[in-house]
């Protein structure tokens, strides 16, 4: 039996950041995971899909260069060496990964490769393998999964993940869902040349995103040539056929049925709970089937602890490794810490891209007074230079205050530029200052300045020397 004072369950980002803090803390601490240190987010996730994310992007560059005066022959994709270079990245990205090196330095006792690690009581938990551990306080940090459809034939369906095992671009893909997921699959997958036929549940796509960032996206996709399908009704089944897989699917008394060589489902995210044995501990789930915690991150068993996706509360790498550290700092020191998550920004690596931070409009119209500031990507010289005219900032600031409620961009470069809006946005800058900042010409972020120009100019107030 190994004893150790903190067990974490999960080496993705929240595992490693509570084992590290944990160590760091002084406790002994063991790290198990069931496959490779680093978990979804380095091995299926973040890391191998935005090495697609950029194969496609070189694609689409490519395609343009005669625009510049550059001729070559037309840019053909070799998928399976793409795989390698995916399988290269994964690695470099790992072994130069310095929490892999802290964990070795603070003696963090490591299984790999462990398969599903359960609890057999509140303090002891086995592996696979048989492997027996006990600890005071333990962190749960297995990630999620994919939601799966129950509905007859999907079986027949694929995930994100198949991504790695294809052997040859699909001719045609029809992905259902279009969250952050389903939206970079599709983009990512007409940029190699597959026909994309998008379904989406909900009334738009992107549901999550301000609702002009989903009209641009979904706009510009269909300018693209895919087919976007949103309330579309519900699917039925999906049956093979030759050529393919069938989905029938029906709205009301209307039925339907659309074919592609390969289906992939994005509908979702669900806590990885499957191999745990929660009851035996007495750890609790929502109704969404999340682990339960509150703002220290316990769950309703009080000496152990959750942290990254398989709470449900935010699906994002950054906010994994913060509820990591709290949780640790909390299960070793006996605390009741918390932090703030508010500002918290996120995007997709589709073409277009898309990122925001903070509130969307309706929800800031809902509670503040805001003045709203568009600039458009076909006004600014940088994206006018690079031939990136395509997208939109959008700047929301309370009237009041002056303060930065929320950003929402969509063109190229959007994440980038959305990161300068969360730092503004935590240190409080106000829009006035904002728009004192001399910000390097000509740039992708420029255009911030020019949308806190226009916020300015609605409240009146008198505005510094310009570009
Ligand atoms: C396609 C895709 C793209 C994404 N892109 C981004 C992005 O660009 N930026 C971003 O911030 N976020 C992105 N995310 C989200 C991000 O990957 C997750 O939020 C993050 O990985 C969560 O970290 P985690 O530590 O909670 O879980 P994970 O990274 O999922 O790690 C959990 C680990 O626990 C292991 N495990 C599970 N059950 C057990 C068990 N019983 N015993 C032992 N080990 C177990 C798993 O095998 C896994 O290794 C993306 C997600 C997807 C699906
Ligand atoms: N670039 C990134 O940062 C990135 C990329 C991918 C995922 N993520 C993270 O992972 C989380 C999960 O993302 P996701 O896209 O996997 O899930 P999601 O829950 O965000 O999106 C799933 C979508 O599928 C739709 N849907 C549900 N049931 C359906 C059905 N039966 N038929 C058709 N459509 C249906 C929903 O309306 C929803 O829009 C995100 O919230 C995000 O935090 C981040």
């Amino acid at each position: 039996m190994l004893t150790s004072d903190v067990i974490v369950i999960g080496a993705g980002p929240s595992g490693v950041l509570a084992a590290l803090r944990a160590a760091e803390l002084g406790a002994r601490t063991t790290l198990i995971t069931r496959g490779e240190f680093g978990g979804m987010a380095a091995n299926d996730g973040p890391v191998p899909v935005r090495t697609l994310a950029q194969a496609a992007r070189l694609l689409r560059g490519a395609r343009v260069l005669d625009r510049f005066g550059i001729s070559t022959s037309a840019p053909v994709l070799d998928y399976s060496r793409l795989l390698e270079r995916v399988r290269t990245v994964v690695e470099e990205a790992r072994r130069h990964s310095s929490f892999r090196s802290d964990i070795d330095r603070l003696g963090v006792t490591l299984v790999e490769q462990a398969g599903d690690a359960r609890f057999v009581d509140a303090h002891t938990v086995e592996t696979q393998s048989g492997l027996r551990m006990q600890a005071e306080k333990i962190i749960l940090c297995a990630g999620g999964t994919n939601r799966r459809l129950s509905v007859p034939g999907a079986e027949l369906t694929a995930t994100h993940s198949d991504a790695w095992t294809l052997s040859e671009v699909p001719q045609s893909i029809l992905v259902i869902g279009a969250g952050m997921t389903g939206a970079q699959v599709a983009s990512i997958f007409h940029a190699f040349g597959s026909q994309i036929a998008l379904f989406q549940r909900a009334s738009r796509i992107l549901p999550s995103e301000d609702e002009d960032v989903s009209i641009a996206v979904a706009n510009a996709f269909r300018e693209s040539g895919m087919v976007v399908r949103e309330g579309f009704g519900e699917i039925d089944s999906f049956e093979r056929v030759s050529g393919g897989i069938q989905m029938n699917f029906s709205r009301g008394a209307e039925k339907e049925s659309v074919q592609a060589q390969l289906v992939v489902v994005t509908i979702g995210w669900v806590a990885d709970v499957r191999g745990l044995n929660l009851p035996a501990a007495g750890v609790q789930t929502d109704a969404r089937g999340y682990v339960a915690v509150d703002d220290c991150q316990r769950t309703s068993t009080s000496h152990i602890f959750a942290a990254g996706d398989i709470t449900g509360r935010w699906m994002l790498v950054p906010q994994a490794i913060q509820d990591g550290w709290v949780a640790a700092t909390n299960a070793v020191r006996d605390t009741s810490e918390s932090l703030d998550n508010v500002v918290c920004p996120t995007g997709g690596f589709t073409d277009p891209e898309y990122a925001s931070v903070g509130l969307t409009e309706t929800k800031a119209r809902e509670t503040h007074d805001i003045v709203s500031a568009v600039v458009r990507f076909d006004t600014t010289t940088r994206t006018i230079v690079d031939d990136r005219t395509e997208g939109f900032c959008k700047l929301l600031v309370e009237r009041g205050t002056r303060q930065i409620l929320g950003c929402h961009v969509v063109g190229e470069r959007a994440v980038e530029i959305v990161q300068i809006v969360a730092i503004a946005m935590s240190s409080d800058l106000r829009v006035d200052e904002l728009v004192r900042i001399p910000l390097s010409f000509p740039t992708y972020t420029g255009i911030l300045v020019r949308a806190a120009y226009r916020a300015i100019d609605q409240f009146g107030l008198p505005v510094p020397p310009r570009c």
